[in-house]
């Protein structure tokens, strides 16, 4: 670890090794707008490196048994643990996320990926089948592809990374993970924990850098046949575009325009406090983020009146306020990009009900430079503006009513995004009912965010391609092979 001006400079981790790279980029605290560390600016040469390194790791890490890499898996999970604090202050610093929510769910779900994944390896069966009236038995055998490309956003960045990571190398394969260039602080201090965890040289290693430098280096690289990637849209295409030649599988998990939809039996005690945590909570910045509310006509009012109530007790805060609820938002450029949402949808003659222009923020001194803004609903908005259609990835959510089941079925599902949605109702068959039309990879009914781990996790549509969970990961991470024995 060296420093420049008394920074902090991250460096590359390959092979086992921290490696220095030749140069740097500045990396943002976003409460405050200042610069407070280095981020390598990896590019060829480094994935060149690391490519070397995984192959090399490879025969050693594919040939160990389940259990083995299960217990790497546990120890890495420990040692995480032990760091939880240390992890959730630096994952809260770097991203601008409350530290609450840090130490609640991104550092605890890292933890956990391990965890889970550990146990989950054990448990793997394969097929087989029989033809007795012929004389042949037939079954199936996984093997991990090889070297897996891994490249996580900046929104829950140690919790994404390492649903990546575990997975990946419970089945046997070795990574050469990027986390997002925004945010790399806990991939970097992971990577501190390996050695001790038993993680062998070679099997993980992280590069740090752009997209366009290092990212397109790693998914374009000849010997990287499997990608995942968790990100934006206009990226997801260009690994696409970038991998087709040399049919790599992919695995995509992208935005998503959510809808929840409230019908007038919902209990409004439990589904408002929900979709002001679901709307707002990591300041709007999760893929599964609620962003447009669909409320039935009779309880319209009402829900409108307590919801924008809601939103203006979730207090924003800096992100080391445990009271906060919210802290700054990832960028400069992102503010600005969120911002101008608000200010089309004003132009588009929609209401503003409260947050951005409405209210006030208040900041201690230090903090007026950082990327805050304060949690805002609109309505009065057409399904077809751009704040109903796109994803803001903010803290922004339109309210507008509907009258009928099937109308707001159409609506719900008239978005090129099918991630996640919600629905509030008390009448069980119309939640079943409603869940099953619904053209969205998840759906949850008087709740939101309640992961099972085991079941598939992705998106319909523009929300992406494939699965991750137990079963699908390890299918995504492994090859299959049908053998036929005569007998
Ligand atoms: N999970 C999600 O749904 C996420 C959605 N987003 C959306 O994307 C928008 C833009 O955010 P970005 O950080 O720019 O997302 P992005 O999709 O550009 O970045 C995600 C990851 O992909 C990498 N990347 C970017 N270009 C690449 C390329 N050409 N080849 C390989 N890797 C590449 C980035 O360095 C980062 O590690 C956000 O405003 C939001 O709407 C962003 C993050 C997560
Ligand atoms: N992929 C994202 C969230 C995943 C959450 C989970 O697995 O529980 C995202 O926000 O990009």
């Amino acid at each position: 670890m060296a420093a420049k001006g008394g920074l902090l400079m991250l460096e590359n981790f390959i092979g086992g090794k921290f490696l220095p790279c030749s140069s740097y980029l500045d990396s943002y605290d976003p409460s405050t707008g200042e610069v407070y560390c280095h981020v390598p600016n990896s590019g060829k040469e480094e994935v060149e490196a690391a490519v070397e390194a995984a192959r090399a790791a490879f025969p050693g890490w594919s040939s160990r048994s389940p259990q083995e890499r299960s217990q790497v898996l546990q120890r890495l999970a420990d040692l995480l643990e032990q760091s939880l604090e240390e992890l959730a202050q630096a994952e809260s610093k770097d991203q601008g996320k409350t530290i609450t929510l840090a130490r609640t769910m991104d550092i605890p779900r890292a933890v956990q990926n391990f965890r889970f994944f550990a146990s989950s390896i054990l448990h793997h069966t394969s097929e087989c089948t029989q033809m007795d009236h012929l004389g042949y038995l037939h079954y199936t055998v996984r093997a991990p592809v090889g070297i897996a490309a891994l490249i996580s956003p900046w929104n829950l960045p140690l919790y994404l990374l390492t649903w990546k990571i575990a997975p990946a190398i419970a089945a046997g394969n070795t990574v050469i993970a990027k986390p997002s260039e925004l945010t790399s602080m806990t991939a970097w201090m992971m990577c501190r924990l390996m050695e001790k965890a038993g993680v062998p040289p070679g099997v993980v290693n992280i590069v740090f850098g752009t997209g366009p430098r290092v990212g397109e280096a790693l998914v374009s690289h000849p010997e990287v046949p499997l990608i995942s990637f968790t990100g934006s849209q206009p990226t997801a295409e260009r690994i696409t575009q970038l991998s087709a030649p040399h049919c790599k599988k992919l695995s995509l998990e992208l935005g998503g325009k959510n809808p929840a939809i409230i019908f007038e039996d919902a209990n409004l005690d439990e589904c408002i406090p929900t979709t002001v945590r679901s709307s707002f909570a990591n300041q709007g910045e999760i893929c599964l983020s609620t962003s447009r509310i669909f409320v039935q006509k009779s309880i319209y009012s009402e829900f409108l009146k307590r919801f924008v109530e809601a939103t203006r007790m979730w207090k924003v805060g800096i992100p080391s306020d445990p009271s906060a609820d919210m802290g700054a938002l990832i960028s400069k450029a992102h503010l600005e990009k969120v911002r101008s949402y608000i200010k089309k949808a004003r132009m588009e003659g929609a209401q503003i009900l409260c947050g951005e222009g409405v209210d006030k923020l208040n900041l201690p001194p230090r903090n007026q430079a950082g990327y805050f803004m304060l949690p805002t609903v609109i309505t009065d908005v057409k399904d077809e503006s751009c704040c109903m259609k796109e994803e803001i990835f903010g803290p922004v959510t339109c309210v507008v009513p509907f009258d009928s089941e099937e109308e707001v079925i159409q609506r719900a599902n008239s978005v090129k995004y099918g991630l996640a949605a919600t629905v509030w109702s008390g009448n069980v068959g119309r939640v079943h009912r409603v869940a099953k039309k619904l053209q969205s990879g998840l759906v949850w009914t008087n709740c939101w965010l309640i992961r099972e781990l085991n079941l598939p996790f992705g998106g319909m549509k523009r929300s992406g391609v494939g699965r991750e969970g137990a079963k699908d990961s390890y299918e995504f991470f492994t090859e299959v092979k049908t053998i036929t024995v005569k007998h």
